[in-house]
């Protein structure tokens, strides 16, 4: 295993981080080489593999980013956002590429990554599935192809634990659907309707969301005219379609130079 890329998670015990682990663990050119969770986690001290409720897998989870980044190659994140841009800095600090699937950052967040991004290589994107970044391509494909005729909406659903809205999967579609359209999402896009909003305004991009149950992530993109509706969809049934394609990512970014890419970058879409 000398050649495998050594890998980070943080976020260890939530969801994502969890099924991370397993991923990393059933991949022959991936070591689990660190493991993180926040300071006064129940975890930290522990054995992950003893703390997941299976066989000791001699990592302990650790509270201290900057020691689990020693001898690393790549760290996995999907955490929130205050976490990653802390996460960020460690990394770039370390010389480790960075792969985020946290979502949830604002303008400002968002632009507190470029400066990390300049001593690392840094995947950014608000879904990893091959499915999802298949169908941004073919949003801003059908955006292109069809005028403000076409009302875009764009309706995501997901598990009753998310805290962030839009999810950052719909953010994506609605920058591709914008990007096709040849317009800027922030000027056109429309979020929140509630009581007399009056009547929708041509050539906005609009999101709906719905919270419940189980739901590991559902996203429409629905083109509504006259007489017509192209729906584009994707179904997620399986967290573990982000978590291969965050290994993929993980591979891919140990090689990368410093740098802010995306998930188009690793799949070459
Ligand atoms: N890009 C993609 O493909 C996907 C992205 N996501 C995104 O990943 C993120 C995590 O999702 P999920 O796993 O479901 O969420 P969970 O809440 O299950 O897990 C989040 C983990 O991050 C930890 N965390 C949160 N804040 C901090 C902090 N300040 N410092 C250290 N650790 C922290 C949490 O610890 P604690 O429990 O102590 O708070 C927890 O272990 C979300 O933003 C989600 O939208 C999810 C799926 C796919
Ligand atoms: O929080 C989740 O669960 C998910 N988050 C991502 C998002 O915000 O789009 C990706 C996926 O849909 C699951």
């Amino acid at each position: 295993m000398t050649n495998a890329t050594k890998i980070v998670i943080t976020g260890c015990s939530g969801r994502m981080g969890q099924m991370l682990i397993k991923t990393v663990l059933e991949n022959d050119k991936t070591e689990l080489s660190g493991v993180v969770e926040r300071s006064g986690h129940d975890w930290v001290g522990r054995d992950v593999g003893e703390a997941m409720g299976g066989q000791a897998l001699g990592v302990t989870v650790s509270d201290d980013i900057s020691e689990a980044l020693k001898g690393a190659d790549v760290v996995i994140d999907f955490t929130a956002p205050q976490a990653t841009i802390q996460f960020a800095k460690a990394a770039a600090e370390a010389g480790v590429a960075h792969v985020i699937g946290t979502t949830g950052f604002s303008d400002a967040e968002i632009e507190a990554l470029a400066e990390p991004a300049q001593e690392t290589a840094i995947v950014r994107a608000g879904n990893m599935s091959l499915g999802v970044n298949l169908l941004t391509q073919l949003t801003k494909k059908v955006a292109a192809a069809l005028d403000e005729d076409y009302d875009i909406e764009i309706v995501e659903a997901h598990h009753h634990h998310k805290v962030d809205a839009p999810s950052g999967t719909a953010l994506m579609l609605g920058e591709a659907a914008a990007e096709g359209r040849g317009v800027d999402l922030g000027e056109v896009s429309d979020r929140g309707r509630d009581g007399i909003t009056g009547a929708r305004k041509k050539g906005d991009i609009g999101f709906a969301v719905v919270r419940g149950g189980d739901i590991v992530g559902e996203h429409e993109v629905m083109f509504a005219a006259a007489g017509e509706r192209i729906v584009l969809r994707h179904m997620a049934t399986d967290r573990a379609i982000f978590s291969r394609g965050a290994i993929k990512a993980a591979i891919w970014a140990a090689k990368q130079k410093p740098g802010a890419y995306d998930m188009l970058d690793v799949l070459g879409l």
